[in-house]
């Protein structure tokens, strides 16, 4: 059935769509005037427009961040504690409308951008717990009459840059730690997904955010020179960027000049390993859970699906027949379980991929082409078998709703594949071994681990990655390290 915006529920608040940049608290468009277009990924029809900025607004932002950095960093712990408290509240009350824009402009099904909208929220919860806990240290000296201690300070104006995949939570899991630290922001918003992200300054701004302390720019084609200004812009001292693994190569180069504090959460290509002795069930439906969600759009999602020789076809025909009762639809739509891939780049990227196993040898069993009747960016939930570790899908990051499942025979095999790989973000296993699962977890080079689980993120828990995955952890007790810069005062001269 062809899908069109007239499924789209109306916003209860209709204010938290906005067409317009945030900058020191006030709605602006792009100083040329020039705008670029949203589509919904579902129908592909129009959602609105958003400024194409470019590096001199950009500049602006940065200076009026730069501005409310002198008051902002001087406010104690406390009054930021309550700002994000109050912006979760916020986000909680209006958490139905920020479902709507997830759904509208990404295509996740409203269900699943609701458990988005608390994920998200759930950052400026817990840094609203964390910021009165950045302590520093005192440290015994080794010199007669000195006394050291540490301090936590705010680094300064960041920039931050976010990708579609996840509107609401990718932004609030580095505003939340930074605004606790008391850092200002500048962030650049994706082009494909603005709206979410415009709603949350609407909504930072009814919490109390003082002006020039959160900042948005929109940008699309102009997307390469904003990222440039706010690397090579020396007021920010700081860029956390999640994205890409070649977007995060050339913004790494781009603020060697100036040498930035970095924070780089870039791609995966998690391996999910099922071992004989595992619980096959639950191991199916960990693999459905970390292989699915977002319909394969997650830099944590399952990309390489191992399975032990003994269990390989039950462990195949279980799984294909939970596969076989999705409803991919749009998101609107009651009952759907998973929506559109973001744009038509993604689905090419997809199908070529598909199309690579298959003509190395692998079976697509499910799925592999795109869905008749529905818009072009909707591919099939695709299912295959007969991996092999020369096809794409095993070495690249898919990104997609693809589910390769290779066979595998010992242990030491399974661990040396999984690790044959550039980055290192995500990875899981399922093991009833209590030896085993020790020796495999400190194995897997990834930041990582499920154990027994496909879903391994929370506030609470420190998300990351090791190797070309990027480095620096957010959410957690250490997300607000990377806001802050340790200072040592040493007293010296004291008279025992
Ligand atoms: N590790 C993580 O936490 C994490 C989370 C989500 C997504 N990702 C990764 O992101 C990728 C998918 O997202 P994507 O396709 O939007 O990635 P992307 O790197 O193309 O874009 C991410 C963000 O960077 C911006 N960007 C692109 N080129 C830029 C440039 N030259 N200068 C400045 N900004 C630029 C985009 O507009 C967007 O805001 C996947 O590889 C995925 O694994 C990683
Ligand atoms: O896609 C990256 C983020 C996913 C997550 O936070 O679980």
């Amino acid at each position: 059935m062809p899908l069109s915006t007239h499924s789209v529920p109306p916003l209860k608040d209709k204010s938290l769509l906005r067409e317009e940049a945030f900058v020191n608290g006030k709605w602006v468009g792009a100083k040329s005037g020039k705008t670029f277009d949203v589509h919904d990924p579902a129908s592909n029809e129009k959602i609105g427009s958003c400024p194409e900025m470019t590096r001199e607004d950009v500049v602006l932002a940065i200076q009026h961040a730069h501005t409310a950095f002198k008051s902002f960093k001087a406010t104690t712990a406390r009054e930021r504690s309550r700002l994000l408290r109050r912006w979760y509240e916020l986000m909680v009350e209006n958490a139905s409308d920020l479902a709507t824009l997830i759904t509208w402009e990404n295509g996740k099904p409203l269900a699943d951008a609701k458990g988005e909208v608390t994920y998200a929220a759930n950052f400026f919860e817990w840094f609203s717990e964390e910021a009165p806990r950045t302590y520093g240290d005192h440290i015994p000296s080794s010199t007669a009459g000195n006394r050291i201690i540490t301090i936590r300070q705010p680094v300064g104006v960041c920039g931050l840059i976010t990708p579609w995949n996840f509107p609401a939570a990718m932004v609030t899991r580095k505003v939340g730690p930074a605004l606790a630290a008391g850092c200002t922001v500048v962030v650049k918003a994706p082009g494909e997904t603005p709206f979410t992200a415009l709603a949350l300054a609407e909504l930072g701004k009814r919490a109390g955010i003082p002006d020039g302390v959160f900042n948005i720019v929109t940008c699309h084609d102009n997307t390469p020179e904003v990222g440039k200004e706010l690397c090579e812009n020396p007021t920010i001292k700081k860029i956390s960027f999640t994205g890409s693994t070649p977007v995060g190569k050339l913004l790494m180069q781009q603020c060697s000049g100036t040498l930035k504090k970095l924070s780089f959460e870039l791609g995966g290509n998690a391996p999910f390993i099922v071992f004989d002795d595992a619980d096959v069930d639950k191991a199916v439906d960990g693999a459905i859970a970390a292989k699915f969600r977002s319909s394969g759009q997650t830099c944590v999602c399952a990309n390489r699906i191992y399975i032990q020789k003994g269990i390989y076809q039950a462990f195949a025909d279980k799984f294909a027949d939970k596969v076989s009762n999705f409803k991919v639809n749009g998101g609107f739509f009651e009952g759907t379980t998973h929506g559109p891939l973001i744009h038509k780049k993604a689905v090419s990227k997809v199908h070529d991929y598909v199309e690579d196993a298959r003509a190395k040898g692998a079976n697509v069993i499910m799925g592999g082409q795109c869905i008749d009747g529905l818009g072009p960016n909707f591919y099939g939930m695709t299912v295959i078998t007969g991996m092999k570790k020369d096809m794409k899908l095993h070495q690249e990051e898919t990104f997609g709703p693809i589910a390769g499942l290779f066979e595998f025979d010992t242990e030491a095999e399974v661990v040396e594949l999984a690790n044959q790989s550039e980055v290192g973000l995500a990875g899981y296993f399922y093991s009833k071994d209590v030896d085993r699962i020790w020796r495999v977890a400190e194995a897997l080079e990834v930041g990582m681990v499920g154990i027994n689980t496909g879903l391994v993120s929370e506030p609470a828990a420190p998300f990351g990655g090791v190797k070309q995955s990027g480095f620096g952890r957010e959410g957690s007790k250490y997300g607000i390290d990377e806001y802050t810069n340790i200072k040592m005062i040493t007293f010296g001269g004291i008279k025992a």
